[in-house]
């Protein structure tokens, strides 16, 4: 394909023409069909300018309305589509348009017959002691929470009700230390709120729906709330910013099987945000928070950053190739950089905290580096949640409460706590672009595969399987040298 006006061969094998119904007067280019997303195709005109060695200039324009009359529209780097309503005196009603060297490039999708959806994803807390238990069954019967070997999956269910059972009376000392339940499902009802706002800001309606993982409102809700809106596009966004294989990953093997099984979701074009820790507004608003907490230390260049990241199994990272560390790493070293071109070059290191179980985790260990610091004579230190957007038990009772005393036990003197982010505008501005720019590259998710759940399978083969679960997990509990190790470890 010869680009127009710039003389640059682009190779986008399977770009189409089209013409919309709603703009007769301009020949379009479908991105739809295809699997790439918008960022892909930077890259692809990026390379091909590169190999041939001539200036190509690409300007990315997201959610064009109706408009009239012409208008010079800015050009913008390769990354950050922006909104416009004019381009050269044409009307689009498109959800994106590429442009090369002043020509329309490719127009997508009619947004004025869109009902767009952004589907948040978290994980859910219990928001009464009474909910504890329940919500650590559901969390212990995911297979990405606890991996069974194949063989041995007719355990997960027992085996969840066990753990649960064990380690409920913990959980909710935690939860009634911070008012009796979690704020998780309150923030994110904000969040979602505050998106939809954002987003409309930035001229694009969209329906926000939230769905969690493992308690109310659980993402089966939420999908059928889409549903039942006949959302025809839908951007998936989990509320964590890396990737594991235990949060976002587990989130949206659910979607994949719920979307499996029913035509409406089959069809329907959705995309996936899956990770977003190295978005430049989540990095900048990270460092607003840690830069503006430092300035409450009297001594704010001498004070220590603590990045504490919720922990996985290490075999989730070392086996499974779970992303989730070396994101991590990526994350805190993009907020350090930036932070650096503020002036603010503090120390700073990454512990991993909340591990549950017998089994190895990431190193780390938060408490074991916050006593190793203050035996190393550091005094001031500012703890930075880094694995989750919103305030939790892990943020309000563990940091704030356990790591603070165990600091200040361990000869730090002066303790600080950056906040999570919520609804920082500048960061849910972020996301609302990050949904805006995912809008091209929505393609139907399922094909149709055939996945056995337990919901689908028949009842007796069901009961089969509880009941020897049961039994073997009753063997397993009479062994009083593994009753006491599982005790004490979770
Ligand atoms: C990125 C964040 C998180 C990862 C990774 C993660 C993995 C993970 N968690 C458990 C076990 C528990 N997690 C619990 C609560 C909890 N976990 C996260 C986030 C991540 N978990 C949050 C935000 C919360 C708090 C929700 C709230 O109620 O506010 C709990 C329950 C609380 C407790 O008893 O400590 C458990 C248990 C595992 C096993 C795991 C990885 C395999
Ligand atoms: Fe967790």
């Amino acid at each position: 394909m010869k680009a127009m006006g710039s003389g640059v061969h682009l190779k986008l094998s399977g770009f189409c023409h089209r013409r919309t119904n709603n703009s007769p007067e301009l020949s379009c280019h479908s991105l739809r069909a295809f699997t790439f997303n918008a960022t892909s195709i930077f890259h692809c005109l990026r390379e091909d300018s590169q190999r041939s060695k001539k200036p190509l200039e690409i300007v990315a324009i997201s959610h064009l309305a109706s408009a009239g009359s012409s208008d010079n529209f800015t050009k913008t780097s390769l990354h950050k589509p922006v909104t416009k309503r004019h381009l050269n005196g044409k009307t689009f009603f498109s959800t994106e348009a590429y442009v090369l060297d002043g020509e329309v490039l490719g127009v997508s999708s009619d947004i004025a017959q869109e009902r767009v959806g952004v589907l948040l994803l978290n994980l859910g807390g219990p928001e009464t002691l009474h909910d504890v238990q329940p919500f650590l069954f559901n969390l212990f019967a995911d297979p990405d929470i606890i991996r069974l070997p194949r063989l041995f999956r007719f355990l997960q269910q027992p085996l969840a009700q066990l753990i649960s059972v064990l380690r409920a009376p913990k959980s909710k000392e935690g939860y009634a230390a911070i008012g009796g339940g979690s704020p998780l499902r309150r923030i994110t009802d904000e969040q979602a709120r505050a998106l939809r706002v954002a987003l409309e800001e930035k001229n694009l309606h969209a329906n926000v729906y939230v769905g969690m993982r493992y308690w109310h409102p659980f993402t089966e809700e939420a999908i059928h709330q889409i549903k039942k809106d006949n959302i025809t596009k839908l951007v998936v966004l989990p509320l964590y910013p890396q990737f594991s294989i235990s949060t976002s990953g587990s989130s949206i093997r659910l979607l994949q099987n719920i979307f499996s099984g029913d035509a409406y979701f089959a069809r329907l074009p959705v995309s996936i945000i899956e990770s977003w820790y190295q978005r430049e507004g989540y990095i900048k608003s990270m460092a607003d928070l840690i830069e503006k907490e430092l300035l409450s230390f009297s001594e704010p260049e001498e004070v220590m950053i603590f990045f504490s990241a919720h922990g996985v199994p290490l075999s989730y990272v070392e086996d499974a190739g779970d992303p989730y560390r070396d994101q991590m790493e990526e994350c805190i070293a993009l907020i350090m950089d930036e932070l650096e071109s503020r002036g603010i070059p503090n120390n700073h290191t990454l512990a991993y905290q909340s591990r549950v179980g017998p089994v190895q985790w990431l190193k780390p260990y938060t408490d074991e580096v916050i006593v190793e610091l203050g035996q190393k004579g550091v005094k001031n230190l500012l703890a930075v949640p880094i694995s989750f957007v919103s305030e939790h038990i892990e943020t309000l009772e563990e940091i704030d409460m356990e790591y603070k005393q165990l600091a200040l036990q361990s000869g730090i003197k002066n303790w600080g706590r950056v906040p999570a982010l919520g609804c920082t505008s500048s960061f849910i501005s972020d996301l609302a672009d990050a949904v805006i720019e995912a809008l091209p590259s929505a393609s139907a998710m399922s094909s149709e595969k055939d996945t056995c759940r337990d919901a689908d399978m028949d009842p007796v083969q069901y009961a089969i399987k509880m009941f020897f679960g049961s039994i073997l997990t009753f063997i397993l509990l009479l062994s009083p040298k593994l009753f006491c190790v599982l005790r004490n470890s979770l």
